[in-house]
């Protein structure tokens, strides 16, 4: 059994409540198993298909989940990056290589379940591009509406392709994600949608996997652990995943839990290097890394505690960071990735660089989203490719 549990205060509701903010407090809420129902081994665990699935016994799915397959992502071993930077033990978890290119996949097959579970039938988002992508691909699959709210002009090409052509009702909102964010909130509580954000903590959930498939990946629990943040609910999220597993007596240890975000973008960042006790909002974010161009990330209480309770870090990274990294993966590792995804490998480069790590670290970096998520960024970062008349001797003339 589970129920909700505020992070903040503590009070406790029922699993079937729908409700995203504490009534007490305001803060939000997550889900507290029963640990000692859990019986399963991991051995029994290991004896299933790598995906979010085999964990079911620590998610709060009780119905045919609806599911296209997510996680079983691949771990790569960042073998030349790693070299680069004296680093051996260097490995990036591909979350682009889930169904719709994204680690939100993982939270959705959770939260779509989870509407149903709970007899919801329509489902909205605020987004900066993924999650709605996500959201339109498992309310497809479960035949539910759903509705979007994406900051104008500040999404990706392939994302906003994804949400039209899943069948979302996609809306463009003059301003920025944050405040789409408190927009689709409103709309929710006040309609009775079903919210799909990372503020529903059965979403998080799913994402939760990450961090069980990475040490069921690297055969022991990674010293590191490196995220891009935006919202800061994957991060949240990972860390959840693995205190349980501790608590189950899976892992004996915690790996570093390391946020890096856009120096556009930073308010982690400044709450971990200002020592604060919660971060200062961003009025105006802005960075190349579109998915994480969010200024005042809902999941920050989690994220703060997450860094501190494991000794980990936070560190920024420039919009030229982030491409160059987005570069290196994809041609000396044959890795793609979209620009937020490459700001965790960019920020593990600034580290070894500062001589923040020790060099037998084991270090996942997750990379977050595939690289034609953002087909644009890419090409304006390439030569065009070389017209030639249609004869051999044009062809060789150009090799
Ligand atoms: C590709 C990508 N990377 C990283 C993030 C950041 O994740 P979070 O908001 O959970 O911190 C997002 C979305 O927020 C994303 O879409
Ligand atoms: N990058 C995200 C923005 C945060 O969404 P959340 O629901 O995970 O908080 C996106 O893809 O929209």
């Amino acid at each position: 059994m589970y129920r909700l549990v505020c992070v903040h205060c503590g009070a406790e509701y029922p699993p079937d409540a729908i409700v995203y903010n504490c009534e007490k407090c305001g803060h939000l809420l997550a889900v507290k198993y029963d640990l000692d129902e859990i019986t399963i081994t991991r051995k029994e665990l290991n004896q299933r298909p790598i995906s979010v699935w085999r964990y079911k016994e620590f998610l709060p799915v009780r119905i045919e989940p609806v599911t296209l397959q997510e996680g079983g992502t691949p771990l790569y071993h960042l073998k030349k990056i790693g070299e680069e930077l004296g680093l051996p033990n260097l490995y990036a978890k591909h979350e682009g290589m889930n169904p719709s290119g994204s680690f939100k996949d993982r939270g959705m097959t959770l939260g779509v379940s989870m509407a149903k579970q709970l007899g919801k039938n329509i489902v909205a988002c605020a987004s900066t591009g993924n999650t709605s992508a996500s959201m339109a691909v498992y309310a497809a699959k479960a035949g539910m509406p759903s509705v979007v709210l994406l900051p104008a002009g500040h999404v990706a090409l392939g994302k906003v392709a994804q949400a039209l052509m899943h069948g979302a009702k996609v809306i463009s909102i003059r301003g920025n994600f944050d405040r789409a964010l408190e927009m689709v909130h409103e709309l929710c509580v006040s309609h009775g949608i079903y919210l799909l954000n990372s503020i529903n903590p059965y979403r998080l959930e799913g994402q939760k996997t990450i961090g069980f498939e990475a040490v069921d990946q690297l055969g022991c629990v990674p010293d590191r652990i490196v995220l891009p943040v935006g919202n800061a609910g994957n991060i949240s999220a990972v860390y959840k995943g693995l205190c349980e597993w501790r608590d189950v007596g899976f892992i004996d240890t915690l790996p570093m839990m390391t946020a890096i975000q856009a120096e556009g973008a930073m308010p982690v960042v400044n709450a971990i290097k200002g020592n604060l006790p919660e971060v200062v909002v961003e009025q105006n974010p802005e960075t190349v890394a579109s998915a994480i161009r969010i200024g005042a990330p809902v999941n920050a209480e989690k994220a703060l505690r997450a860094i501190r309770e494991t000794k980990g870090t936070a560190e920024s990274v420039t919009d030229a960071e982030i491409l160059a990294m987005q570069r290196d993966l994809a041609r000396y590792e044959g890795i793609g990735v979209e620009p937020a995804s490459a700001a965790s490998v960019a920020g593990i480069r600034k580290l070894a660089e500062q001589g923040m790590l020790d060099p037998s670290e084991k270090i996942v970096c997750v990379v977050t989203g595939h690289l034609l998520k953002d087909p644009e960024t890419v090409i304006k970062q390439c030569a065009p490719p070389i017209e030639i008349d249609p004869t051999i001797e044009a062809l060789l003339s150009v090799l």
